[in-house]
């Protein structure tokens, strides 16, 4: 099977790795010199130093090569720029190839999923999501992990599951595409709030409320978009929750600590060279509460701290006067 793998970040470059033991495959990196660096030197040392890639992988970053070629696509873009390479490459896309994202995130203005844009831009091709607890350097160094391939064609799923399965990577399929992606992107925000909670040193107890009341408000905003409740409750909902919230890898989970730690977050964005994809995912989230009348009262404040209108102090102070009421969650 011949597959391209689109962005050499550290996600791509992982499944890359990954895929490339048992398929021919082939990544694009955008950043100069980075493609002869993985195909000569097996590094990526831009997006995960210290890891040495296989040498069965190869790159180019020649966009038009790798997607000609392709059998499979897999896209390893974040939501700001996943669009624009899309609409770079329409017209070399092998005709009705499957097309898997590996984003989380929403895309800002439109609020769209990662496989609704595939939708819109390559009409005809299978749109799939691969999505669940996966931080990409465990998986690179060789840990187990279980993830989720999320289409809606039954198909496409058994044959995309037999594509990605490997010893450690146990890959499960899932229909409900839209609550699978829905996960994805909402515990970015979540994981920003629990970041600032490790941060502030507010305490386990505090930690874990802000982590399963941020569970219950992503499952009610997913649910409203159309996601199944049990959803959330499995690896792409709670899973992913976890493995963000807890994990001392996590972007996002570490843009909320040093916000957490009383600093600015251009600082913050400025130092760092990997996306944290849930800083533009909690405005999109507010708009959509807005849009549904939903009252998503972690995803506002956070979404507060970020526009500079609170600290994250000020947030978690703020976060106590929200009267408790009923526990019952939205599912
Ligand atoms: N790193 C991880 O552990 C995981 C990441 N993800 C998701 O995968 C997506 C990609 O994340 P990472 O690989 O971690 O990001 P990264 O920050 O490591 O790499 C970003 C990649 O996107 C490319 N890129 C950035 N701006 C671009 C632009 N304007 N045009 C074209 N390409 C551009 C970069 O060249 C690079 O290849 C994100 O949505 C992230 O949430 C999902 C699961 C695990
Ligand atoms: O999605 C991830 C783990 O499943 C990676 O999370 P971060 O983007 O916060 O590093």
């Amino acid at each position: 099977m011949r597959i391209s793998v689109l962005g050499a970040g550290s996600w791509g470059t992982t499944m890359a790795a990954l895929l490339s033991k048992r398929h021919d495959t082939l990544v694009w990196a955008r950043e100069p010199g980075l493609a002869e660096e993985i195909s000569d030197k097996h590094h990526n040392g831009l997006f995960l130093p210290g890891h040495t890639l296989p040498d069965t992988l190869r790159a180019t970053g020649d966009l038009v090569e790798a997607t000609e070629r392709a059998q499979v696509l897999v896209i390893g873009i974040p939501t700001h720029a996943f669009r624009a390479v899309l609409d770079g490459i329409r017209d070399h896309v092998p005709p009705w190839i499957p097309v898997v994202s590996l984003a989380k995130g929403l895309e800002q203005g439109s609020h769209l999923r990662m496989t609704q844009v595939v939708e819109q831009v390559l009409p005809g091709h299978p749109p799939a999501a691969l999505t669940g607890p996966n931080l990409a350097k465990e998986i690179l160094s060789g840990k187990a992990a279980a993830t989720v391939i999320a289409t809606e064609n039954a198909t496409v799923a058994k044959t995309l599951q037999e594509i990605l399965q490997r010893g450690l990577l146990r890959v499960y399929t899932n229909g409900d595409v839209a609550g699978c992606e829905l996960g994805g992107a909402l515990k970015n925000v979540i994981a920003i709030a629990a970041g600032m909670a490790e941060g502030l040193a507010v305490g386990d107890n505090t930690r874990a409320a802000v982590i399963t009341r941020g569970l219950a408000e992503l499952t009610q905003l997913g649910v409203a978009m159309g996601g199944r409740a049990a959803t959330f409750a499995g690896l792409t909902g709670l899973g992913d929750l976890m493995a963000t919230c807890l994990s001392q890898q996590s972007r996002n989970r570490h843009v909320g600590e040093e916000l957490g730690k009383g600093r600015a977050l251009p600082d913050i964005l400025d130092e760092m060279v990997m996306v944290a994809e849930g800083v533009r995912t909690t405005q999109v989230a507010v708009e959509l509460g807005d849009r549904l009348g939903l009252e998503l009262p972690i995803c506002r404040t956070i979404g507060r701290v970020l526009d500079g209108e609170m600290t994250a102090k000020e947030a978690y102070a703020g976060l106590r006067n929200i009267p408790a009421g009923e526990e019952a969650g939205p599912w």
